[in-house]
């Protein structure tokens, strides 16, 4: 797996990250979600750059002019809930993808340490030979990213996959780059330290999905 880590080179990427990061100022939820969307969009502008392209003539009302155009056939999933603010972030810029959702979340059947990913609902176009975005905005342990690519393989398998995450723990990095194919790309804006004895990242930024939308039972 190839990892892009974004903020590694000082842009205006830190901000939003800030932000989201911020005790305070992650409490607007509105905020909270643009961020995470306006992390999406630089997340995609550095993702294009990697992608295939082929020359297309555009007729301007004075002229043609040539230019390179995208030609990846691509298909958008993201895990539901948080990953819903960074998909709107991603289809502002790669709006002719196609869409795929699907859930995954943390079943605590005894103790608030130990839990287990459960992956129930998928809604997916042909995945086959296309290009494959998985976005979601915490890449913790990565056992999500990964229980859900089990999921998603038994669909078809796509020519390639970028993974599209905001923030993640070196653990799950590691994790995720044994469990996917060596020809996966990871965009990332940042990679902390530490996971917390109940899978959280620190410093991270809390819980991405009920600062979205708000805590769940
Ligand atoms: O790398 P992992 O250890 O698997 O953790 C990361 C997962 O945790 C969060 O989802 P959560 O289970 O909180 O669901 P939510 O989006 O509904 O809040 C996050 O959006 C990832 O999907
Ligand atoms: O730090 C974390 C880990 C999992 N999910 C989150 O939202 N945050
Ligand atoms: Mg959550």
């Amino acid at each position: 797996m190839k990892t892009h880590q974004i903020e590694k080179k000082d842009s205006i990427l830190n901000k939003f990250i800030s932000e989201i990061r911020n005790i305070d100022v992650q409490k607007d939820s509105l905020r909270f979600r643009r961020n995470i969307e306006r992390i999406g969009e630089v997340l995609s502008y550095e993702l294009s750059k990697s992608l295939s392209y082929t020359n297309t003539v555009i007729e301007t009302p004075l002229g043609n002019k040539d230019i390179q155009l995208c030609d990846n056939k691509i298909v958008l999933c993201s895990i539901l809930r948080a990953g819903l603010p960074l998909h709107q972030g991603l289809l502002n810029y790669f709006d002719d993808a196609e869409n795929a959702f699907i859930s995954a979340y943390r079943h605590h059947p005894k103790n608030d340490t130990d839990f287990e990913i459960v992956v129930e609902y998928f809604a997916a176009p042909e995945i086959e030979n296309k290009t494959l975005i998985l976005a979601d905005p915490m890449l913790a342990t990565g056992q999500s990213l990964v229980a859900v690519y089990e999921a998603i393989k038994k669909h078809g398998t796509p020519k390639e996959i970028h993974i599209v995450a905001v923030i993640g723990a070196k653990e799950g990095v590691d994790f995720i780059a044994e469990n996917f194919p060596e020809n996966t790309h990871l965009w990332i804006a940042a990679i902390d330290n530490e996971l917390n004895n109940k899978g959280y990242i620190v410093p991270g930024l809390g819980d991405a999905g009920d600062l979205a939308y708000g805590q769940k039972l």
